[in-house]
């Protein structure tokens, strides 16, 4: 058996924690052969319930499980870990933009990337669940500077799974059956859901989605405004935000990661821009990527038309106001 890896959970406490450590734990991300050492990092006043998802996690039994790491200490949550999902932060009620979390949550994502850069391992993949995550995963990177940036990432993975399940609902075939919709810019209502270049396989043959719509208007309007509203449908209906599916995003997000993503075919997470489709550099945009040696490489030359172009500034414009925001947080 492989030596086993320490992969950190923050917010171990919380709902998306209690989906995703069951996850990881029966090998979904890092393989059904690799051993892990789970690191749960939480608030001092959520130590007692975590006590209690330990006592689950052993009467789970499960094999690949070879130790658990408990802790409100950021020094041991780090120490040696070479994956870390960021969760632990406050999520938004009814009402709430995710942005209006910036003021909350941003600290605890300084606080945490200088105790990534003192702890974990140098080659650590980090990605950022808790919101805002674009903006948390960017101060996250900019206060672990000897971790290279492109090892931090945040999730729209979540938003991309959304809209992959409407677009495969819409056209009545089965989710495996649709490749390729992607997700830019913020994990926000400005995101872009984006379906244009997204393709479909209907018996054996690949057809581009917007053929197989017969170019319904559907893909530029209704899809991409419940796209974009679906996590605050989630908070109306149960009172509590998205946390199985945010679990399951996160799962497939990291498992990209670690095992890269199949032939021809991409996927949206957020990255740092490096100005690729004229949106501005140094911003943890979402793009499409490929993955291949746990790095990952933005999907050059997609067609954007106007109506693509008009989408992107608009997030690109919000997150570069986030942006300026958690630098100004981050100094007080
Ligand atoms: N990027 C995405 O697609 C999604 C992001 N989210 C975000 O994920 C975050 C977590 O959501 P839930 O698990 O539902 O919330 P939750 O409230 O159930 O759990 C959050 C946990 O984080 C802990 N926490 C708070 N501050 C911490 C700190 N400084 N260090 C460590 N742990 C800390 C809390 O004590 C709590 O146990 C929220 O910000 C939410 O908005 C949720 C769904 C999707
Ligand atoms: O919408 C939120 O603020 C919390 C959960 C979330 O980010 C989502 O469901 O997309």
């Amino acid at each position: 058996m492989a030596e086993p890896i320490r992969v950190v959970v923050t917010g171990a406490a919380g709902q998306i924690a209690y989906s995703l450590i069951y996850m990881l734990s029966r090998g979904e991300v890092f393989g059904y052969d690799q051993p892990i050492i789970l690191h749960l990092l939480d608030i001092p006043p959520m130590m007692g319930v975590l006590e209690g998802v330990v006592m689950e996690i052993t009467d789970c039994a499960l094999p690949l499980v070879v130790g658990v790491v408990p802790t409100a200490d950021l020094s041991v949550a780090f120490k040696d870990v070479q994956a870390a999902f960021m969760v632990g932060s406050m999520p938004r009620k009814q009402g709430m933009e995710r942005k209006d979390l910036l003021s909350a949550n941003v600290k605890i994502f300084k606080a945490q990337g200088e105790a990534l850069d003192k702890y974990a391992r140098k080659d650590v993949k980090v990605m950022v669940v808790g919101n805002p995550a674009n903006t948390n995963a960017l101060m996250c990177s900019k206060y672990a500077p000897s971790i290279p940036k492109e090892n931090f990432s945040a999730m729209t993975r979540l938003d991309q799974n959304r809209a992959q399940a409407a677009v495969a609902n819409r056209l009545g075939v089965r989710i495996n059956q649709v490749k390729n919709v992607i997700i830019w810019g913020n994990h926000s209502s400005t995101q872009f859901p984006d379906a244009l270049n997204a393709t479909v396989e209907v018996g054996g043959a690949s057809k581009s989605v917007p053929q197989a719509l017969n170019n319904d208007p559907w893909l530029k309007e209704e899809f991409v405004t419940t796209v974009q509203n679906r996590g605050a449908a989630v908070i109306a209906a149960r009172k509590m935000s998205s946390a199985m599916s945010a679990a399951k995003a996160a799962a497939d997000h990291m498992k990209d990661i670690w095992n890269g993503t199949a032939p021809g075919t991409y996927t949206s997470m957020a990255v740092l821009s490096d100005g690729s489709y004229g949106v501005p550099a140094d911003l943890m945009f979402s793009f499409p990527v490929t993955i291949a040696n746990r790095e990952w490489k933005i999907v050059q030359g997609l067609p954007i038309d106007d109506f693509s172009r008009a989408k992107l500034d608009i997030t690109a414009k919000e997150l570069l106001e986030e942006k300026e925001d958690a630098v100004a947080l981050c100094q007080d």
